[in-house]
């Protein structure tokens, strides 16, 4: 036994006194309502009103086992399995990153260049999760998407969440800097690419989170020293021959490497190419169109 009461009170204490040298009041608040949202379906609510409900011993295990793992660096949805992503709950798991709240921003900027078009041919490489590919579907219902990505496990969470959304995206395995021998890429063409593609110089790895080195796959966050910008450089090269006239190309970027990933698409001739900061003013997204 671990707490003194089996009830919800006695739990959310001991999560708390357990958690709160690494996480501050407000983390801890999110963890307790999403792990009892988990696994007895509470709201917000539900967690004030019930504190002196009677918790099982499994239930206790659960609880103490999310502290377990959180307290060794795991992130909170890999523990939980799941997280919300433009209003959509996408399954999660150490085959994928966990998608990002500035990929949510790139999705919403994207929403709003193309409001109201309709059977749109949307690309979405590196897609990892499926999240940006299932986003893009859900707020246009009548576009064909395709997600593609190199990595097997990634290609299997993608399906698992379009199944689970129910919503209808293609997902291919591909290595997008080998985009010329693709037959899933070659002579397709597209309103919209968009990517997150990895970029996370190699060098940077020191200043990282264990919670971040020691559970993400390092394939969807790395790219080489000597060449950070390769995907930006392949999937302009790859755009300017396959988006249409007016197309949209839209990528999220290290906020360090703007100019660098504006060059790349610039040297494709490509129109109107903007660089949009996040929510925390960093230089976080590339849009351009083809001409
Ligand atoms: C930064 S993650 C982005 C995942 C997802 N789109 C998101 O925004 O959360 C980059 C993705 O690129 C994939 N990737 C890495 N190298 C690749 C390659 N050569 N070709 C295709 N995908 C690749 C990784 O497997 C990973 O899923």
């Amino acid at each position: 036994m671990f707490v003194s009461k089996n009830t919800v009170a006695a739990c959310l204490d001991y999560m708390k006194e357990r958690l709160s040298p690494r996480f501050s009041e407000s983390e801890i608040r999110v963890i307790q309502h999403l792990a009892f949202e988990k696994r007895l379906g509470f709201s917000r609510s539900d967690l004030m009103l019930n504190k002196t409900e009677g918790l099982s011993e499994s239930d206790l295990l659960f609880f103490r086992d999310v502290v377990k793992r959180l307290l060794n660096d795991e992130p909170l949805q890999y523990i939980i399995g799941d997280t919300e992503f433009f209003g959509l709950r996408l399954k999660v798991d150490k085959r994928a990153l966990i998608p990002r709240p500035e990929t949510e921003e790139l999705v919403h900027q994207i929403v709003n260049k193309r409001d109201g078009y309709e059977g749109l041919r949307i690309l979405d490489l590196c897609t990892g999760s499926g999240c940006i590919a299932l986003s893009l579907k859900s707020a246009f219902p009548t576009a064909e998407v395709v997600g593609v990505d190199s990595e097997e496990g990634a290609l299997e969470l993608a399906k698992e969440n379009a199944i689970s959304t129910g919503l209808e995206v293609a997902f291919h395995q591909v290595d997008v800097l080998k985009w010329r021998e693709s037959k899933v890429l070659k002579d397709a063409k597209w309103d919209i690419i968009v990517s997150n593609p990895p970029y996370i110089p190699l060098r940077d790895k020191q200043d990282m989170c264990t919670n971040v080195l020691s559970f993400e796959p390092h394939v969807a966050l790395f790219v080489e020293d000597d060449d950070p910008v390769i995907f930006y450089r392949e999937i302009a090269a790859y755009a300017s021959t396959s988006l249409l006239s007016g197309g949209l190309l839209g990528f999220e970027i290290h906020e360090d490497l703007a100019q660098e990933t504006v060059k790349q698409v610039q040297e494709h001739k490509f129109i109107h190419v903007s660089v949009l900061t996040d929510l925390q003013e960093k230089e976080r997204m590339v849009f351009a169109e083809n001409a």
